[in-house]
């Protein structure tokens, strides 16, 4: 009978790799009986099947030691560049060190883990043939082999273990230089792997700019990965001393997985269409080494299915990013004491009706003068501002640099602080009033006139770019929610230098019909909760007629909300003015309230704003509370002290 010709390529492939018919013959026959004869499952990536399952079962008869084969990760001679193949003349049993000392380096061989060093890799296993269960199709095989990633150290501070991994890690010679260890090169030609060193940086971040970097030695941490021409993958993970701090203990790696896969694949691959694969190993180093900083790192979901780290030792909690990938940069929270309570409330990036309000967003509605469809590109560089800038006199809100021009944000702030009897404008009956008493209303207490920045938006010629589109395209600067000292609860500070006039954030929320919120207060009056959220949108209150219910608007954050809800007040000289901005909507019932800087503001200081509130007025939205801005001018502390002088 003809032989085979699958079993004649097989045999043909195998003696390519230096493996004769003989030995293959019965690992072949083990493997059709397993796959049900499935050729697929044996023939895919080049007969990676049979070679895995060839030295597996070498391994496992004890054979020759020597033919054992090994991958080198970390040899001293790690290729600079890119794929090369194990020369077939290389000498068999040639000892590689795998680690170069002034690297500080490891090799997963490692018996013993150096303070401060550590090295998980994430290796795609051993082949489904080594696992009992039979897969039917070659994907469910595939997804087998990618689903086992195996732990190298199996628990936290403990010496990596020896694992089989489907290559085989010498064992070591029982070299007394804990750094070094041996490995034996195989007999076979078995394809030496590429390695292309992917440096991170002192973040740990991931930097894929430099993925060119030959340097595969550098003591910074790095992420090596390492791929041959039949497919093998091998991701290893360097964190160097200089990144792992005393108390560094390699954290388990399903707990980094589960790290991962709560806050990657649940938000960035869902939301954010910016979603990249740089990202993400961004945030394997970046998760590896903030668990690893950790003594015991556990997980819990808090209302907002934020992934919190907890230092049990100084009772310190973390969360990476609580916009859940839902902003362009991320936004940690720390806090140092883990005295309170998490904040509980949703994660939203851009304002969301909760019922009533009537905001009509339509492009019918932005009138042909109302907008620049004849601009092109960026409309702060035309000759003659066009028409998006006539709220604003004329004259672009914003330089060219993107921040506010100096005379408008003067106007805004000594309109805020020092506010003339002209303005303020008066409803003929005010929504705040009415919905405090229906029938009998008290008079309108005045509302400030503001002053609006009008953005370019959808109709207009320009792109997104355009210099007049600035608080449209989301947060910029680096933010943290801190707890403050000062028992203001939570707060915000920023983690950069801030010029003046930059755009920091919106103030985000539902947006409610002013009844809306009267009611939930009333509802939620009985809770304990000390914090409030709400903000009046009532920068055009006066100006109209009579306004309709769902026409008088504001946003409330107490549940749903950005990281504008964690602005705490400070009394008159606030480091942010809050400013209407318009953007969608041309009448100003509905418009975004955007925070820009008053002034330079360093990193790490708080970031503040003037409520604007009346400490005298119990009734107002926001509910009165002890004021402990600090500010000279705190309002509260002169109405107190005056009522002790008194
Ligand atoms: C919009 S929230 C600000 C974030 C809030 N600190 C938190 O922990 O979520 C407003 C609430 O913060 C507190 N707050 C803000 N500024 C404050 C200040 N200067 N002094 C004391 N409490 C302040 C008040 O309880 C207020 O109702």
């Amino acid at each position: 009978m003809a032989p085979n010709p699958r079993v004649v390529q097989a045999f043909n492939a195998m003696k390519a790799l230096g493996i004769s018919a003989e030995e293959v013959k019965p690992v072949l026959a083990e493997l059709l009986r397993v796959y049900d004869k499935n050729w697929e499952l044996i023939e895919e990536d080049n007969y990676r099947t049979l070679v895995d399952a060839y030295f597996d079962f070498k391994e496992d008869k004890g054979t020759d030691a020597k033919k054992k084969v090994s991958v080198n990760f970390h040899a001293r001679e790690r290729p600079k560049q890119k794929l090369h193949l194990i020369d077939d003349d290389d000498d068999d049993n040639q000892v590689l060190s795998t680690t170069n000392k002034s690297s500080q380096k490891l090799s997963i061989a490692d018996r013993k883990t150096p303070p401060g060093n550590s090295s998980q890799e994430i290796i795609e296993p051993s082949q489904a043939s080594k696992q009992d269960s039979k897969p039917r199709t070659s994907s469910e095989a595939s997804h087998a082999r990618l689903m086992k990633v195996e732990r190298v150290s199996s628990s936290p501070c403990n010496a990596p273990k020896y694992r089989k991994t489907y290559y085989d890690i010498a064992p070591s010679s029982g070299h007394s230089v804990d750094y070094e260890k041996e490995l034996v090169k195989p007999r076979t030609k078995k394809p030496k792997l590429q390695t292309q060193p992917i440096s991170t940086n002192h973040d740990g971040l991931f930097d894929a700019s430099s993925s060119c970097n030959n340097n595969a030695t550098t003591s910074t941490g790095n992420i090596t990965i390492a791929s041959s021409p039949r497919g093998e993958v091998k991701l290893s993970l360097n964190c160097n001393s200089a990144l792992a701090q005393p108390d560094f203990c390699n954290p388990n790696l399903d707990t980094v997985m589960k790290f991962m896969e709560e806050k990657y694949l649940s938000s960035c691959m869902t939301q954010d269409p910016q979603f990249s694969m740089v990202k993400l190993l961004n945030g394997l180093c970046r998760s590896y080494l903030m668990l690893g900083h950790k003594k015991r790192s556990n997980f819990r979901s808090s209302s907002s299915n934020l992934a919190v780290t907890q230092d049990e030792r100084s009772s310190s909690q973390f969360i990476n990013d609580i916009t859940r990938g839902s902003e362009k940069v991320k936004i940690p929270l720390i806090d140092e004491n883990g005295s309170e309570d998490l904040p509980k409330f949703n994660y939203i990036p851009q304002n969301i009706i909760y019922q009533s309000a009537n905001v009509n967003i339509s492009l019918a509605r932005i009138s042909d003068e109302g907008c620049c469809s004849d601009c092109s590109g960026n409309c702060l560089s035309a000759s003659l501002p066009c028409a998006c800038a006539r709220e604003t006199g004329g004259e672009f809100a914003y330089t060219p640099e993107g921040v506010l021009k100096e005379e408008f944000l003067k106007a805004c702030i000594s309109m805020k602080n020092e506010p003339q009897d002209r303005h303020f404008v008066y409803c003929q009956e005010c929504p705040l009033e009415k919905s405090k008493n229906e029938f009998m209303p008290e008079q309108c207490k005045g509302h400030m006139v503001r002053k609006f920045i009008k953005e370019c938006w959808r109709k207009c010629g320009c792109d997104m770019r355009c210099g007049n589109r600035v608080v449209q395209r989301g947060i910029r600067c680096k933010l943290q929610v801190y707890m403050t000292r000062e028992g203001k609860g939570w707060g915000l500070r920023t983690l950069e230098d801030l010029p003046k006039g930059t755009f920091v954030c919106e103030y985000i929320g539902e947006i409610l019909t002013n009844t809306e919120l009267y009611e939930r207060n009333v509802h939620s009056s009985c809770s304990n909760d000390r914090h409030t959220y709400p903000v009046t949108l009532d920068a055009d209150w006066g100006s109209e007629g009579v306004l309709k219910d769902e026409e008088a608007l504001c946003l409330d954050a107490t549940y749903n909300g950005n990281v504008g809800r964690f602005i705490n007040h400070r009394c008159f000289d606030a480091n942010l003015i809050d400013i209407p901005v318009e953007v969608e909507t041309p009448d100003h019932h509905y418009y975004h309230l955007a925070f820009f800087t008053t002034r330079d503001v360093r990193a790490n200081e708080e970031l503040t704003w003037d409520y604007g509130i009346d400490f005298d007025d119990h009734d107002h939205p926001i509910k009165a509370f002890q004021c402990s801005c600090g500010s000279a001018f705190c309002g509260d502390k002169k109405r107190k002290g005056n009522s002790i002088d008194r």
